[in-house]
Protein backbone atom coordinates (compact mmCIF):
# COMPACT_ATOMS: atom_id res chain seq x y z
CA UNK A 1 0.00 0.00 0.00
CA UNK A 2 1.48 3.53 -0.97
CA UNK A 3 2.40 6.04 1.64
CA UNK A 4 -0.50 8.23 1.48
CA UNK A 5 1.73 11.65 2.72
CA UNK A 6 2.27 11.89 -0.94
CA UNK A 7 -1.33 11.65 -2.52
CA UNK A 8 -2.68 13.90 0.57
CA UNK A 9 -3.07 17.75 0.68
CA UNK A 10 -0.14 18.67 3.25
CA UNK A 11 -0.91 19.07 6.68
CA UNK A 12 0.27 22.42 7.96
CA UNK A 13 1.65 22.92 11.29
CA UNK A 14 -0.90 25.82 11.61
CA UNK A 15 -4.74 25.32 12.94
CA UNK A 16 -5.71 26.89 10.14
CA UNK A 17 -4.01 25.41 7.13
CA UNK A 18 -3.76 27.61 3.84
CA UNK A 19 -5.24 25.22 1.72
CA UNK A 20 -8.34 24.17 4.44
CA UNK A 21 -11.52 24.08 1.97
CA UNK A 22 -13.61 27.41 1.13
CA UNK A 23 -16.92 27.26 3.14
CA UNK A 24 -19.92 27.14 0.73
CA UNK A 25 -20.69 29.01 -2.10
CA UNK A 26 -24.19 31.04 -2.48
CA UNK A 27 -26.90 29.15 -3.21
CA UNK A 28 -27.28 28.35 -7.16
CA UNK A 29 -30.75 28.24 -8.33
CA UNK A 30 -34.12 29.13 -7.03
CA UNK A 31 -34.96 25.52 -5.90
CA UNK A 32 -31.56 26.12 -3.36
CA UNK A 33 -30.80 27.72 -0.33
CA UNK A 34 -27.86 28.80 1.66
CA UNK A 35 -27.78 28.44 5.34
CA UNK A 36 -25.28 30.19 7.66
CA UNK A 37 -24.72 28.47 11.19
CA UNK A 38 -21.48 30.28 13.16
CA UNK A 39 -19.27 27.26 13.76
CA UNK A 40 -17.98 27.26 17.65
CA UNK A 41 -15.93 24.58 17.68
CA UNK A 42 -12.33 24.89 16.77
CA UNK A 43 -11.88 21.03 15.99
CA UNK A 44 -10.06 20.84 12.72
CA UNK A 45 -10.77 18.06 10.60
CA UNK A 46 -8.34 18.81 7.81
CA UNK A 47 -5.70 17.83 10.45
CA UNK A 48 -7.70 15.14 11.71
CA UNK A 49 -9.06 13.34 8.23
CA UNK A 50 -5.38 13.69 6.93
CA UNK A 51 -3.70 12.15 10.07
CA UNK A 52 -6.17 9.37 10.40
CA UNK A 53 -5.96 8.17 6.87
CA UNK A 54 -2.06 8.56 7.11
CA UNK A 55 -1.85 6.73 10.58
CA UNK A 56 -3.16 3.90 8.51
CA UNK A 57 -1.68 4.27 5.37
CA UNK A 58 -5.20 4.67 4.00
CA UNK A 59 -6.08 5.38 -0.11
CA UNK A 60 -9.96 5.88 -0.50
CA UNK A 61 -11.54 3.64 -2.06
CA UNK A 62 -13.34 4.93 -5.16
CA UNK A 63 -15.99 1.83 -4.47
CA UNK A 64 -17.20 2.77 -1.40
CA UNK A 65 -17.68 6.84 -1.94
CA UNK A 66 -14.81 7.87 0.18
CA UNK A 67 -14.84 10.84 -0.12
CA UNK A 68 -13.74 12.69 3.43
CA UNK A 69 -15.21 15.46 4.49
CA UNK A 70 -12.56 18.45 5.51
CA UNK A 71 -14.08 21.03 6.49
CA UNK A 72 -15.61 20.88 10.23
CA UNK A 73 -18.18 23.86 9.78
CA UNK A 74 -20.26 21.50 7.14
CA UNK A 75 -20.44 18.94 9.48
CA UNK A 76 -21.27 21.73 12.30
CA UNK A 77 -24.14 22.50 10.24
CA UNK A 78 -25.02 18.74 9.49
CA UNK A 79 -25.69 18.43 13.29
CA UNK A 80 -27.24 21.89 13.91
CA UNK A 81 -29.51 21.20 10.60
CA UNK A 82 -30.40 17.88 12.92
CA UNK A 83 -30.76 20.01 15.98
CA UNK A 84 -29.26 17.38 17.70
CA UNK A 85 -28.88 17.63 21.32
CA UNK A 86 -27.56 16.01 24.91
CA UNK A 87 -29.28 12.44 25.21
CA UNK A 88 -29.86 12.10 21.54
CA UNK A 89 -29.65 8.82 19.69
CA UNK A 90 -28.41 9.18 16.41
CA UNK A 91 -27.49 6.77 13.51
CA UNK A 92 -24.76 7.31 11.41
CA UNK A 93 -23.88 5.69 8.11
CA UNK A 94 -19.98 5.10 6.99
CA UNK A 95 -18.28 7.23 9.63
CA UNK A 96 -14.98 7.30 8.46
CA UNK A 97 -12.61 8.51 9.83
CA UNK A 98 -15.10 9.79 12.20
CA UNK A 99 -15.53 13.72 11.74
CA UNK A 100 -18.57 13.74 11.74
CA UNK A 101 -18.95 11.36 14.05
CA UNK A 102 -16.65 13.45 16.88
CA UNK A 103 -19.26 16.84 16.45
CA UNK A 104 -22.50 13.89 16.81
CA UNK A 105 -20.46 12.43 19.87
CA UNK A 106 -19.61 15.81 21.59
CA UNK A 107 -23.09 17.47 21.10
CA UNK A 108 -24.29 14.61 23.37
CA UNK A 109 -25.58 11.75 21.16
CA UNK A 110 -25.24 8.39 21.43
CA UNK A 111 -24.21 7.35 18.22
CA UNK A 112 -24.76 4.02 16.18
CA UNK A 113 -22.23 4.21 13.27
CA UNK A 114 -22.39 1.76 10.58
CA UNK A 115 -19.16 1.32 8.50
CA UNK A 116 -18.75 -1.23 5.34
CA UNK A 117 -15.01 -0.98 5.48
CA UNK A 118 -13.14 -2.70 8.44
CA UNK A 119 -10.19 -0.73 8.61
CA UNK A 120 -12.11 2.80 8.63
CA UNK A 121 -14.41 0.77 11.40
CA UNK A 122 -11.34 0.04 13.87
CA UNK A 123 -10.04 3.31 13.10
CA UNK A 124 -13.39 5.26 14.36
CA UNK A 125 -13.57 2.25 17.10
CA UNK A 126 -9.86 2.86 18.07
CA UNK A 127 -10.22 7.02 17.86
CA UNK A 128 -13.55 6.99 20.13
CA UNK A 129 -12.45 3.62 22.63
CA UNK A 130 -12.46 6.23 25.38
CA UNK A 131 -16.57 7.34 24.79
CA UNK A 132 -19.20 4.86 26.00
CA UNK A 133 -21.43 6.65 23.29
CA UNK A 134 -20.48 5.14 20.32
CA UNK A 135 -20.91 1.61 18.95
CA UNK A 136 -19.62 1.13 15.49
CA UNK A 137 -20.76 -1.72 13.48
CA UNK A 138 -18.92 -2.99 10.60
CA UNK A 139 -21.63 -4.13 8.31
CA UNK A 140 -23.03 -2.90 4.96
CA UNK A 141 -25.70 -0.44 5.66
CA UNK A 142 -28.22 -1.98 2.68
CA UNK A 143 -27.67 -5.53 4.21
CA UNK A 144 -28.55 -4.58 7.49
CA UNK A 145 -31.56 -5.01 9.44
CA UNK A 146 -31.15 -1.25 11.77
CA UNK A 147 -34.37 -1.69 13.61
CA UNK A 148 -33.39 -4.31 16.67
CA UNK A 149 -30.44 -2.05 16.82
CA UNK A 150 -32.00 1.24 17.19
CA UNK A 151 -34.83 -0.37 19.15
CA UNK A 152 -32.44 -1.62 22.07
CA UNK A 153 -30.22 1.83 22.09
CA UNK A 154 -33.60 3.88 22.46
CA UNK A 155 -34.76 1.23 24.78
CA UNK A 156 -31.68 1.02 26.71
CA UNK A 157 -31.58 5.02 27.20
CA UNK A 158 -35.54 4.51 28.50
CA UNK A 159 -34.27 2.71 30.89
CA UNK A 160 -31.52 5.04 32.23
CA UNK A 161 -34.27 7.93 31.90
CA UNK A 162 -33.26 9.51 29.08
CA UNK A 163 -35.90 9.32 27.11
CA UNK A 164 -35.49 9.72 23.37
CA UNK A 165 -38.59 8.47 21.60
CA UNK A 166 -37.22 8.95 18.78
CA UNK A 167 -33.48 8.79 17.00
CA UNK A 168 -32.56 10.89 14.22
CA UNK A 169 -29.74 10.21 11.19
CA UNK A 170 -27.10 12.85 10.34
CA UNK A 171 -24.89 11.31 7.75
CA UNK A 172 -22.05 11.73 4.79
CA UNK A 173 -23.59 8.79 2.53
CA UNK A 174 -21.38 7.07 -0.44
CA UNK A 175 -23.48 8.89 -3.41
CA UNK A 176 -23.84 5.63 -4.54
CA UNK A 177 -26.29 4.10 -1.99
CA UNK A 178 -28.45 7.32 -1.81
CA UNK A 179 -31.39 5.61 -3.26
CA UNK A 180 -31.26 2.03 -1.17
CA UNK A 181 -30.81 4.50 2.21
CA UNK A 182 -34.16 6.96 1.29
CA UNK A 183 -35.77 3.60 0.78
CA UNK A 184 -34.95 1.53 3.54
CA UNK A 185 -34.93 4.69 6.17
CA UNK A 186 -37.89 6.69 4.96
CA UNK A 187 -40.70 4.16 5.67
CA UNK A 188 -39.36 3.92 9.79
CA UNK A 189 -41.36 6.49 11.50
CA UNK A 190 -41.83 4.82 14.23
CA UNK A 191 -37.67 5.00 14.88
CA UNK A 192 -36.27 7.89 13.34
CA UNK A 193 -38.00 12.06 13.37
CA UNK A 194 -35.55 13.11 10.77
CA UNK A 195 -33.40 12.04 8.61
CA UNK A 196 -30.34 14.76 7.10
CA UNK A 197 -28.15 13.15 4.64
CA UNK A 198 -25.39 15.04 2.79
CA UNK A 199 -25.92 13.68 -0.57
CA UNK A 200 -24.83 14.34 -4.21
CA UNK A 201 -26.15 17.79 -5.18
CA UNK A 202 -27.86 16.49 -8.28
CA UNK A 203 -29.56 14.17 -6.38
CA UNK A 204 -30.39 16.00 -3.70
CA UNK A 205 -32.34 18.73 -6.21
CA UNK A 206 -34.07 15.26 -7.55
CA UNK A 207 -35.35 13.68 -4.59
CA UNK A 208 -36.97 17.04 -2.84
CA UNK A 209 -38.73 17.84 -6.51
CA UNK A 210 -42.42 17.22 -5.91
CA UNK A 211 -43.69 19.63 -8.81
CA UNK A 212 -44.86 18.25 -12.17
CA UNK A 213 -43.52 18.06 -16.04
CA UNK A 214 -39.98 17.41 -14.74
CA UNK A 215 -38.29 14.38 -16.46
CA UNK A 216 -36.53 13.95 -13.14
CA UNK A 217 -40.04 13.14 -12.24
CA UNK A 218 -40.00 9.90 -10.70
CA UNK A 219 -41.86 6.46 -8.93
CA UNK A 220 -38.92 7.78 -5.88
CA UNK A 221 -40.40 11.21 -5.43
CA UNK A 222 -43.30 9.57 -4.98
CA UNK A 223 -42.31 7.08 -2.53
CA UNK A 224 -39.73 10.28 -0.57
CA UNK A 225 -43.61 12.42 -0.16
CA UNK A 226 -45.48 9.46 1.01
CA UNK A 227 -43.08 8.71 4.20
CA UNK A 228 -41.64 12.31 4.36
CA UNK A 229 -41.75 16.05 3.81
CA UNK A 230 -38.18 16.52 2.49
CA UNK A 231 -36.21 19.88 2.05
CA UNK A 232 -33.33 20.90 0.34
CA UNK A 233 -30.85 22.44 2.79
CA UNK A 234 -27.92 24.24 1.13
CA UNK A 235 -24.74 23.28 -1.29
CA UNK A 236 -21.78 21.69 -0.32
CA UNK A 237 -18.96 22.32 -3.38
CA UNK A 238 -16.52 19.74 -4.05
CA UNK A 239 -13.85 21.10 -3.11
CA UNK A 240 -14.45 20.37 0.84
CA UNK A 241 -13.72 16.59 0.17
CA UNK A 242 -10.82 14.69 -0.30
CA UNK A 243 -10.51 13.26 -2.26
CA UNK A 244 -12.30 15.45 -4.31
CA UNK A 245 -15.30 14.34 -6.29
CA UNK A 246 -16.18 15.45 -10.11
CA UNK A 247 -19.50 16.65 -8.74
CA UNK A 248 -21.08 18.87 -5.75
CA UNK A 249 -23.22 17.83 -2.81
CA UNK A 250 -25.87 19.19 -0.65
CA UNK A 251 -27.44 18.82 2.42
CA UNK A 252 -30.99 17.72 2.50
CA UNK A 253 -33.47 17.02 5.46
CA UNK A 254 -35.92 14.14 5.25
CA UNK A 255 -38.84 14.57 8.01
CA UNK A 256 -40.62 11.81 8.77
CA UNK A 257 -44.38 11.05 8.63
CA UNK A 258 -45.85 9.13 11.30
CA UNK A 259 -48.18 6.14 9.86
CA UNK A 260 -51.23 8.32 10.88
CA UNK A 261 -49.76 10.56 8.89
CA UNK A 262 -49.69 8.94 5.41
CA UNK A 263 -51.31 9.61 2.66
CA UNK A 264 -54.76 7.76 2.68
CA UNK A 265 -54.51 4.76 0.43
CA UNK A 266 -57.57 2.41 0.40
CA UNK A 267 -55.34 -0.71 -0.19
CA UNK A 268 -51.92 -1.91 0.90
CA UNK A 269 -49.15 0.61 0.17
CA UNK A 270 -47.38 -2.18 -1.95
CA UNK A 271 -50.06 -2.03 -4.65
CA UNK A 272 -50.40 1.79 -4.56
CA UNK A 273 -46.69 1.35 -5.28
CA UNK A 274 -47.32 -0.82 -8.19
CA UNK A 275 -49.84 1.90 -9.50
CA UNK A 276 -47.56 3.99 -9.71
CA UNK A 277 -44.35 2.00 -10.71
CA UNK A 278 -46.86 0.70 -13.53
CA UNK A 279 -47.69 4.45 -14.43
CA UNK A 280 -43.82 5.48 -15.11
CA UNK A 281 -43.70 2.20 -17.12
CA UNK A 282 -41.82 2.55 -20.34
CA UNK A 283 -41.73 6.07 -22.05
CA UNK A 284 -43.68 8.79 -20.44
CA UNK A 285 -46.79 6.89 -21.83
CA UNK A 286 -50.23 8.47 -20.88
CA UNK A 287 -51.91 7.09 -17.79
CA UNK A 288 -54.75 5.29 -19.91
CA UNK A 289 -52.20 3.46 -21.57
CA UNK A 290 -49.64 2.46 -18.82
CA UNK A 291 -51.83 2.07 -16.76
CA UNK A 292 -54.16 -0.75 -18.79
CA UNK A 293 -53.15 -3.77 -16.56
CA UNK A 294 -54.49 -2.79 -13.88
CA UNK A 295 -57.82 -2.08 -15.45
CA UNK A 296 -59.52 -0.91 -18.67
CA UNK A 297 -58.85 2.07 -20.01
CA UNK A 298 -62.31 3.62 -20.21
CA UNK A 299 -61.71 3.09 -16.14
CA UNK A 300 -58.96 4.83 -15.93
CA UNK A 301 -60.36 7.99 -18.03
CA UNK A 302 -63.26 7.55 -15.89
CA UNK A 303 -61.18 7.52 -12.54
CA UNK A 304 -59.03 10.41 -14.18
CA UNK A 305 -62.26 12.38 -14.42
CA UNK A 306 -63.50 12.18 -11.36
CA UNK A 307 -60.22 12.78 -9.94
CA UNK A 308 -60.79 16.05 -11.76
CA UNK A 309 -57.59 14.99 -14.04
CA UNK A 310 -57.49 15.42 -18.24
CA UNK A 311 -57.60 12.08 -19.60
CA UNK A 312 -54.68 12.50 -21.48
CA UNK A 313 -52.52 13.16 -17.83
CA UNK A 314 -49.03 11.57 -18.30
CA UNK A 315 -47.29 9.99 -14.89
CA UNK A 316 -45.13 13.20 -14.35
CA UNK A 317 -47.92 15.62 -13.91
CA UNK A 318 -49.44 14.33 -11.03
CA UNK A 319 -48.56 14.83 -7.72
CA UNK A 320 -48.56 12.43 -4.59
CA UNK A 321 -52.20 13.70 -3.89
CA UNK A 322 -53.25 13.23 -7.56
CA UNK A 323 -51.98 9.69 -7.50
CA UNK A 324 -53.73 8.75 -4.15
CA UNK A 325 -56.95 10.18 -5.35
CA UNK A 326 -56.34 7.79 -8.87
CA UNK A 327 -55.46 4.75 -7.23
CA UNK A 328 -58.57 4.73 -4.66
CA UNK A 329 -61.14 5.88 -7.69
CA UNK A 330 -58.82 3.02 -10.00
CA UNK A 331 -59.73 0.37 -6.68
CA UNK A 332 -63.08 1.51 -6.21
CA UNK A 333 -63.73 1.17 -10.76
C1 LIG B 1 -18.46 9.79 1.79
S1 LIG B 1 -17.54 8.84 2.98
C2 LIG B 1 -17.92 9.76 4.41
C3 LIG B 1 -16.98 9.52 5.55
C4 LIG B 1 -17.19 10.42 6.77
N1 LIG B 1 -18.53 10.34 7.27
C5 LIG B 1 -16.86 11.85 6.42
O1 LIG B 1 -17.79 12.67 6.44
O2 LIG B 1 -15.71 12.16 6.15
C6 LIG B 1 -18.59 7.41 3.06
C7 LIG B 1 -18.23 6.36 4.12
O3 LIG B 1 -19.20 5.30 4.02
C8 LIG B 1 -18.54 4.04 4.03
N2 LIG B 1 -19.42 3.11 3.26
C9 LIG B 1 -19.41 2.89 1.92
N3 LIG B 1 -20.40 2.02 1.59
C10 LIG B 1 -21.02 1.69 2.75
C11 LIG B 1 -22.11 0.82 3.08
N4 LIG B 1 -22.76 0.13 2.13
N5 LIG B 1 -22.47 0.69 4.38
C12 LIG B 1 -21.83 1.39 5.36
N6 LIG B 1 -20.78 2.23 5.11
C13 LIG B 1 -20.39 2.38 3.82
C14 LIG B 1 -17.20 4.30 3.39
O4 LIG B 1 -16.26 3.31 3.74
C15 LIG B 1 -16.88 5.71 3.94
O5 LIG B 1 -16.25 5.61 5.18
Amino acid sequence: MPCLLHSLPPISPSTTPKTRPKPPLPAHNSRTRTLHITCTRSQDDFHATLKALNSRNRTPRKSLGQHYMLNSSINEQLVSVADVKDGDVVLEIGPGTGSLTNILVDAGATVLAIEKDPHMAALVRERFASTDRLKVLQEDFTKCHINSHMLSLLESRDLLGQKSRFAKVVSNIPFNISTDVVRQLLPMGDIFSEVVLLLQDETAMRFVESSLRTSEYRPINIFINFYSDPEYKFKVPRENFFPQPNVDAAVVTFKLKQTADYPPVSTTKSFFSMVVNSAFNGKRKMLRRSLQHICTSLEIEEALGNAGLPATSRPEELTLDDFVRLHNLIVKA
